[in-house]
Formats: structure tokens, C-alpha cells, sequence
């Protein structure tokens, strides 16, 4: 096993890779480090899932099982880039792809019928969403941006949108009978088994069995009602109509891959509501799902003319759309995964409450986001900015965020134990001795869901919190509703730790409403904070405040410590950028920025060191961070323009300013002497490199697919500077 794993990942990431790791393999040879890689990938899960398909030379080891074991032990470190959480058009178009590359798989089966079917689809479903994040993360998560980013984000502060009073952006969240309101939730006393069932009139149907649970887990039940969000869903396109707006639905459907697509789904159906009615059955029979969007949907009616007809009559009724792409006519209901809350909330947001309309042109928008456990935190920075103004990211001070994510904790929709429930009945959640835990009336179509939180993570997570508001000094918040039956239960952890040390006074505990304006105002007084959070609004939370502050969640540092004594270095917070492959193809161009993979390698090097006593490790952290030093101070991070510097320039600034940091030491006279002579290459070569990177930009790039490019002709694309290769060295 190598010293340090990185993730083959997919899009632009791994594009990025292709140029940034054979610098890396290259300067950690000299401290004696390995740098091995692991394939997590989409195209790489589905070749692992299917070996019976494929020929011997085909197959493919499962890596992200062997993630999984590794990062269960104190050996681990391993430097985790983003990687897709597929929706179902983006598994089928990678299922597709790999087709036409020669690997025979099965289609992914839409409507299974036989159990072979039903089989290889069950396969297909458990690589469909966020199925590596939840494998990987065995521990709790600290995001917060390094000193020298956010330091060079005050000196360099990004454009924001302005934020007037009289914006009409608003939050749209049902009134009640939604998750947060339906919510019951429990901490189990002691270990046990418990099933899933719903009583009909017909009897009982078990949904899950074979849950397991040891002592202090606290389980959670709630449901929403799938007649309660239809009402709600049609009231809010008529409203947006009557206010002029765009209509926006903010959801994470790759993510709660279970429950969100079918809220989208929901959402689909309701904006369509008319030729649902007119023509579901004709629909139903071209095989049309709406969880699968509006893209799937009109893909498969577009020969029938008055279906079509129908559909056009319809939308020139509705509101106009938050567009994903309006030059493309990509509406927000066309997949689900192209608008991912996390990411849509606070792009909208920083543009000062503004979306892309149909025409082109920036609009205010209704921001439909159904339920309510976490829309009060969008809801509440909008009501904050229309009162204050804009951020100021010159003064503003930051927001860090310490995020309860260990052991699938609060991993809501994504779940096995989520379900659309079939007929009505009550759904009960029974333990092993029998006593009934939760249970729910419910109709036809309702989304039921349970999730839980271990005890030794809450504990841990806790406990993070405590240490890592005792390194910064500042104010810390548990963003946790008192009034919310899963919170309460993490509150009754929470409090007796913070009273046991001592530090009752030195935390506050807020509802996300609340902590959201306190948080806001901290920042906006230029003082930091820590959001102490459980695992939704980690995820939200370090997407909204990082684009807030420093224009992208990219430039993130994303730890976590495993619980067993791994380390795992997230890079930033943010995805794998379609749009910037898109871009690539078309002219060359590469903005994705790797800082955050920057800022992950400087970490794991210097755990290595930690571990391993491998003082020359040390040194070569160091010397990456003073090379990310370097790259924000110089200017040296990515254009987003063809023709100028893009990320595979970024990578020689920084392969430079790293060999003449480590040059530059003195701890170490063996290390200093073997990067002298690459820096001064580096250095000498500076404008034959510069020159040969410029000269490939503008004209289209071909990689050999999308999911699963070609490997050579990555290379080619991503390392055309032959004068910095022969510096470099082949990938190892
Ligand atoms: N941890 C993980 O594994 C995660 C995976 N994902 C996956 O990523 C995909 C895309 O998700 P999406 O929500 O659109 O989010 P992204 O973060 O990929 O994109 C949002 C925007 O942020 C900007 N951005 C993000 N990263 C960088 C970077 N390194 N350099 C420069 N700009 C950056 C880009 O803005 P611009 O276009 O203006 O340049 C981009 O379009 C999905 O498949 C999703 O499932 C999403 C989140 C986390
Ligand atoms: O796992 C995913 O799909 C997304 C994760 C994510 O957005 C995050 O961790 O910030
Ligand atoms: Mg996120």
C-alpha cells in the first residue's frame, strides 16, 4: 500500500490530475514517500460492479471497497477529490459511454421485470448518488479556509451582486407536513435490532429488516406528504406567476438521492400539471418518469405532436424558469442533478438574489425549497441582505464549520431506510423486543424516512468542536432547534459534555434561523465563528459561506480525522465543475483551480510526518504550503478566458515555487540539493513552458469520452508542454 492514496475521480478533477500528480509522484519520491491512486470514479465503480460482464483484461478491482477498509485504520491517508454523485441520466449516459467503448454491461434497467433484472438494477441503484462520501467518511469534518486564502480573498475581494430592499428573491417552504414537522426521533438505551414495516388493511409489509443499532444512537422517523406538496408545489408556480419572478427549486437530489428526485419529480409534474393529465397515460407508455426531469421527458415525447403541442401551451402559462443554462434552453427542471442546493442557493445569493431567466437576462426568483428542516438558513441570509446590503468579503471575517458526518451520521434520503410508500397504511419502526420506536400515518405517495447518529461520532464530534474552538479563540455556535425532535436529541449530548468541561459560557446553541443571522453578523463585524453543525448543513454551510467570502468553495481546506487515526483531505468543498470540461473540449481551456488539492497535499504530507516521523515529509509540506503561498500572492491561480493562464499553468507555478521552497531550506541539505537543480530548470525554462501550454489553447480538445476518457490522449491534452515533461518525469 502506498504512503498516501489519491482518488481517480471523474470530470474536471481528474483532468486536473493528469497534470498536478506527476509532479507530486515525482517530489515525493525524494522523501521516500509513495503516492499510489485508487480509482472511485463513476465510469471505474460501474466496471467494478460488473465483472461478470467483462473480459479478463476489462475487469476492474473494486478500489472504493478498499477505501472503505482503509480508512478504518490509523494507516490511512488518503487525498479524496470530488467525484460525481450520479442521477440516473448521469449513470445511463456513463453506462452508454462505456458501451461504446467495447465493455458489454447491461442497460440500466428503467422498469425491471425478471429477477435478473431486478438484480442488476439493485446493482446500478447502489452506485447512483452520493455512494463514495458516505463509504469514506469515517470520521467528523472541519472545513474552513487556510489564513493565506482567506487573507488573499480580503486583499483581492471578489465582485458580489448587489442586494437592494425591494428584491422580491424570496424562500418558499410548505406550512406543515413536511419532514421537519412530521419528525419524531429517539436515543436508544441500549443495542438492538429493528424492522421497518407498514400496516395496511392488508397486512404487514416489511420495507427493511436487519437494522442493527448500538447503545446512545439517536434514530430518527419523519415523513412528508406527498398531497401536502402537491398542493404546495401548484400554489407556489401560481404565486411566482403573480409576482412576475422566476420559479427556482433548490433540492439535493444527488445527495438524498432516494427522496429528492422524487420531490423533483413532484415538481415536474406540478409545472406540467395539465398535459400530466391530458396525456399520463400516453406518457407512462413512452416511458416517461418525471423523477428523471424535463431534459428525459421531452426527449421521449418529442415525435408526438400533440403531446408537444400541449407541453409549449402549458409553459407559455407558467412563470419563467431559473435557467441552468439559458444559451442551451436547460431549465432548472430538466436534471436533477444539475442544480445541487449547496452550490444554487449561494450562487444566487452572492448574485444579490439574482437567477438566469429563459431570455438570458437576471431576474429575481421565488426559491422554492420544500421542506423546512434547513430552507430557514437561506431564508434568513436573504432577509439579511435586503436589510444590510451585500457582504463585503474585504472585511468580512469567516466562517468555519465542524460538521457531524461520521458513520453515515444524518445521511437523510440517502438512505436504505427511506421510502416512497406504496399504499396507505402506518409505517412503524419496530425494535427487537417489540416496542414500536416511531410510527406514522400514511398515504399513498408520502416520503417516509428514518436516519440516525451513532454516539461515539456525536461524542467525537463534540469533542472536535472543543478543540478546534480552543486553536481559534472565537465565538462557536451548535446550530442545533430545540424545538426540532432530532436536534433535542443531539442537545441532551451536547449540553452535559460542555457542562462536564466546564464550557458552558464558551458555546451557544442556536436554532439555524438564529445562528444564521448571529453568524452573519459576526462576519460581518470582521470576526470569525464556528458553525458547529450537523451533516446537511455542513454540507450547505460550507458551500454558502466560502462563495460568500471568497468566491468559491474550491479553495476550501477539508479535513477529517478518522476516528480510528487516518487522516482523509478532502479537496474544497465544491463538485467536479461539468462546465469546465465543457469548456476544455470546446477551446482548450482549463479553469478548474486546484487549490484545494494544494491545500489537501501540504495537510497529508504533513500528517505523513506526524505518523511517520518522516521529517523530510514535513519538509515537503511545507514547502506546499509556502508554493500555495506563492500562487495566491503571484496571481498565478487559473483565468476563466481561453488564451489566458489556465489550471495546467497554475500546476508549473506551483511544481516551481515548491521545488525552490524546498531548495530553499536548510533543515534538511540532502533534500535542499535534489531540488535545486529542478527548480533552476523550472525557473530557466520558464518561457519555453509558458509559451508551449499558451500555444494548445483555442482550438477543441479531444479526450475519448467524458466518463471514462482516454488515458492517452489525457495526457496528451493535459501535459503538452514537452519541455516541463522532460523536468517532470513520467507518472510513476
Ligand atoms: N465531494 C464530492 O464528491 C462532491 C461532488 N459533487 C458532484 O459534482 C458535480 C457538480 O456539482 P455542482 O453542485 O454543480 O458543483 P460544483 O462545485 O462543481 O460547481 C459549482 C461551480 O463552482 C465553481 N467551482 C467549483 N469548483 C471549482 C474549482 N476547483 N475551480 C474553479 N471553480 C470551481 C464553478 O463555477 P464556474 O462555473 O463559475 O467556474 C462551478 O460551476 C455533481 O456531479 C455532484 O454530484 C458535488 C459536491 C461535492
Ligand atoms: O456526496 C455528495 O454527493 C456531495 C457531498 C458534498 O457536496 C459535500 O460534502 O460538500
Ligand atoms: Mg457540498
Amino acid at each position: 500500500m502506498s504512503d498516501i492514496i489519491y482518488t481517480k475521480v471523474d470530470e474536471a478533477p481528474e483532468l486536473a490530475s493528469a497534470s498536478l500528480l506527476p509532479v507530486i509522484q515525482r517530489f515525493t519520491e525524494a522523501a521516500g514517500v509513495s503516492v499510489g491512486t485508487r480509482d472511485i470514479s463513476l465510469a471505474g465503480r460501474i466496471l467494478a460492479t460488473f465483472p461478470e460482464y467483462l473480459s479478463e483484461d476489462q475487469r476492474q478491482p473494486d478500489d472504493l471497497a478498499d477505501l472503505g477498509r482503509l480508512v478504518k485504520t490509523a494507516e490511512a491517508n488518503v487525498i479524496k477529490l470530488p467525484n460525481i454523485s450520479a442521477s440516473v441520466p448521469q449513470l445511463v449516459g456513463a453506462i452508454k459511454e462505456l458501451q461504446s467503448q467495447g465493455f458489454s454491461l447491461p442497460d440500466y434497467p428503467e422498469a425491471p421485470d425478471t429477477d435478473e433484472e431486478k438484480a442488476v438494477r439493485a446493482k446500478y441503484d447502489a452506485i447512483k448518488g452520493s455512494a463514495v462520501n458516505p463509504v469514506l467518511r469515517e470520521g467528523n469534518s472541519d472545513r474552513r479556509a487556510a489564513k493565506a486564502v482567506k487573507s488573499f480573498a480580503q486583499a483581492n475581494p471578489h465582485r458580489m451582486g448587489e442586494w437592494t430592499s425591494d428584491s422580491k428573491t424570496h424562500v418558499s417552504s410548505m406550512s406543515g407536513n413536511d419532514f421537519y414537522s412530521n419528525e419524531t426521533s429517539a436515543t436508544l438505551a441500549t443495542a438492538t435490532g429493528a424492522k421497518i414495516v407498514l400496516e395496511t388493511a392488508a397486512g404487514e409489509k416489511v420495507l427493511k429488516e436487519g437494522l442493527e443499532y448500538p447503545a446512545g444512537t439517536v434514530v430518527d422517523a419523519t415523513y412528508m406528504s406527498a398531497a401536502a406538496l402537491k398542493d404546495f408545489l401548484a400554489a407556489e408556480i401560481e404565486k411566482t406567476k403573480d409576482q412576475g419572478i422566476l420559479f427556482s427549486l433548490h433540492l439535493k437530489a444527488t445527495m438524498m438521492k432516494v427522496s429528492d428526485p422524487i420531490l423533483f419529480g413532484h415538481a415536474v409534474k406540478a409545472f406540467l400539471a395539465p398535459v400530466f393529465d391530458k396525456h399520463g397515460d400516453a406518457m407512462a407508455e413512452l416511458g416517461v418518469n418525471p423523477n428523471s426531469g424535463l431534459g428525459d421527458l421531452l426527449a421521449r415525447v418529442k415525435d408526438n405532436a400533440s403531446i408537444m403541442a400541449d407541453i409549449d401551451a402549458c409553459m407559455a402559462e407558467r412563470p419563467p424558469m431559473y435557467m441552468v443554462d439559458s444559451d442551451k434552453g436547460i431549465t432548472n427542471l430538466h436534471v436533477s442533478s444539475d442544480v445541487i442546493i449547496d452550490a444554487s442557493m449561494p450562487a444566487l445569493i452572492r448574485a444579490g438574489g439574482k437567477g438566469w431567466g429563459p431570455d438570458g437576462k437576471e431576474a429575481d426568483a421565488n426559491c422554492v425549497i420544500p421542506d423546512n428542516c434547513y430552507a430557514p438558513v437561506y431564508d434568513e441570509a436573504i432577509n439579511f441582505f435586503k436589510e444590510n446590503g451585500k457582504l463585503n468579503p474585504a472585511t468580512a471575517g469567516t466562517v468555519q464549520n465542524i460538521g457531524l458526518m461520521a458513520q453515515k451520521a444524518e445521511e437523510y434520503g440517502s438512505h436504505p431506510t427511506t421510502f416512497e410508500i406504496p399504499e396507505a397504511g402506518t409505517v412503524k419502526m419496530i425494535l427487537d423486543d417489540g416496542t414500536v420506536l416511531h410510527q406514522h400515518v400514511v398515504e399513498a405517495g408520502d416520503i417516509w424516512r428514518s436516519s440516525s447518529a451513532r454516539k461515539a461520532p456525536i461524542e467525537d464530534w463534540v469533542n472536535l468542536a472543543i478543540s478546534r474552538q480552543k486553536a481559534e479563540g472565537c465565538r462557536a455556535i451548535f446550530w442545533l432547534d430545540e424545538n426540532r425532535a432530532h436536534d433535542a436529541q443531539l442537545i441532551a449530548y451536547v449540553r452535559p459534555i460542555l457542562e462536564a468541561k466546564g464550557l458552558t459560557d464558551t458555546f451557544e446553541i442556536m436554532a439555524p434561523r438564529e445562528a444564521t443571522r448571529a453568524s452573519l453578523e459576526t462576519i460581518t463585524k470582521g470576526e470569525d465563528t464556528i458553525a458547529i453543525t450537523g451533516n446537511v448543513l455542513r454540507d450547505y454551510l460550507t458551500d454558502l459561506f466560502p462563495i460568500l467570502e471568497l468566491a468559491t468553495s474550491a479553495k476550501m481546506l477539508s479535513i477529517v480525522k478518522l476516528m480510528n487515526g487516518g487522516g482523509l483531505f478532502e479537496t474544497g468543498a465544491g463538485g467536479s465543475a461539468p462546465k469546465h470540461v465543457q469548456q476544455l473540449v470546446e477551446e482548450n481551456h482549463l479553469r478548474w483551480d486546484s487549490l484545494g488539492e494544494f491545500c489537501a497535499l501540504g495537510e497529508s504530507l504533513i500528517f505523513l510526518a506526524d505518523a511517520k516521523g518522516n521529517g523530510k515529509a514535513r519538509i515537503l509540506g511545507e514547502a506546499v504550503e509556502a508554493a500555495t503561498q506563492g500562487i495566491l500572492d503571484n496571481g498565478r491561480s487559473p483565468s476563466r478566458k481561453v488564451g489566458e493562464p489556465d489550471n495546467r499553468d497554475s500546476h508549473y507555478w506551483f511544481a516551481r515555487y515548491w521545488a525552490e521552497a524546498v531548495a530553499a531550506q536548510e533543515d534538511d541539505a540532502a533534500l535542499a540539493a535534489h531540488f535545486a537543480p529542478i527548480a533552476e530548470a523550472l525557473a530557466a525554462s520558464e518561457a519555453d513552458i509558458l509559451s508551449e501550454l499558451a500555444a494548445v489553447q483555442g482550438p477543441a480538445a479531444d479526450l475519448g469520452g467524458y466518463y471514462r476518457t482516454d488515458p492517452a490522449k489525457t495526457v496528451a491534452v493535459m501535459r503538452p508542454s514537452k519541455t516541463l515533461n522532460s523536468i517532470i518525469g513520467q507518472t510513476a
